[in-house]
């Protein structure tokens, strides 16, 4: 995407980069589904597969992190308090990994979602996701829902590898690597401490907030309750 010369809040945005959880997934489908599946998963993965060079890659970055710490312990301990800790989302991916190749997982995206990325991005509109799961995890999401393979729609994917969700520096590394100006693209989340980050760092911010996941809006960004709300106010194409 060339620079704009004008960048101009009342122009549509050229782009928007999304949040999974909370913004096109229900958190419960993360938190009810996603979560307990990767914890069930955990101790077999470790045991069986630990000379797999990514598992023992991670496994060796969590005694980096937790020294003397049993390794399965430590991810337990994370997952109690869902950390946002990359190797935990790399073990989480690998182990999802298997519940959507054997159609034990299939992504539910909130309704309104995947209309409104088909209309913008059939109007040449951007789009890339940030989340703290891992890359690989975001594609296998994606690739496996209900409404079957999406991630055709999608430029890039970033994830911890570009810092954490709550620091301006990681959106700006996004912008960098994605060739954006910030200006111009929208970020969209249900967590205002993400949101006041990439605000921080010059993009475009609207709140999703669910009725269903009881998203508490805050008062220092826009807030939509869907993404048919999020065209409406941000010049967006509607969905038909
Ligand atoms: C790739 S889907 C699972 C998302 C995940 O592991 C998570 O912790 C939620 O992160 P998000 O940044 O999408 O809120
Ligand atoms: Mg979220």
């Amino acid at each position: 995407m060339p620079p704009d010369p004008t960048p101009s809040r009342s122009t549509p945005p050229r782009a928007v980069l999304l949040d999974i959880e909370g913004t096109t997934i229900p958190v419960s489908f993360v938190h009810d589904v996603l979560f307990p599946y990767a914890r069930a998963a955990l101790p077999a993965l470790l045991r069986e597969h630990a000379d797999d060079p990514q598992v023992h890659a991670a496994i060796a970055e969590v005694a980096r992190l937790a020294p003397g710490v049993d390794p399965l312990a430590q991810l337990e301990a994370w997952m109690d308090r869902d950390e946002k800790i990359a190797p935990l989302k790399t073990l989480q991916g690998i182990a999802w990994a298997q519940g959507y190749r054997t159609g034990r997982l299939s992504a539910r995206m909130y309704p309104d979602v995947l209309p409104a990325l088909r209309a913008w991005s059939a109007a040449g509109i951007r789009l890339a996701v940030y989340s703290s799961g891992s890359v690989a995890a975001q594609k296998l999401i994606y690739g496996h829902t209900d409404e079957g393979d999406v991630t055709a729609l999608f430029d890039g994917f970033y994830d911890l590898a570009m810092g954490g969700k709550r620091e301006a520096a990681s959106y700006a590394h996004i912008m960098a690597r994605a060739g954006w100006v910030a200006a111009d693209v929208l970020f969209l989340s249900d967590v205002v401490a993400e949101l006041d980050a990439a605000a921080q760092a010059g993009l475009r911010t609207c709140q999703i907030a669910r009725p269903e996941d009881g998203t508490v809006a805050g008062t220092t960004h826009r807030v939509a309750a869907t993404f048919a709300e999020v065209s409406r106010m941000s010049g967006l194409p509607v969905a038909a």
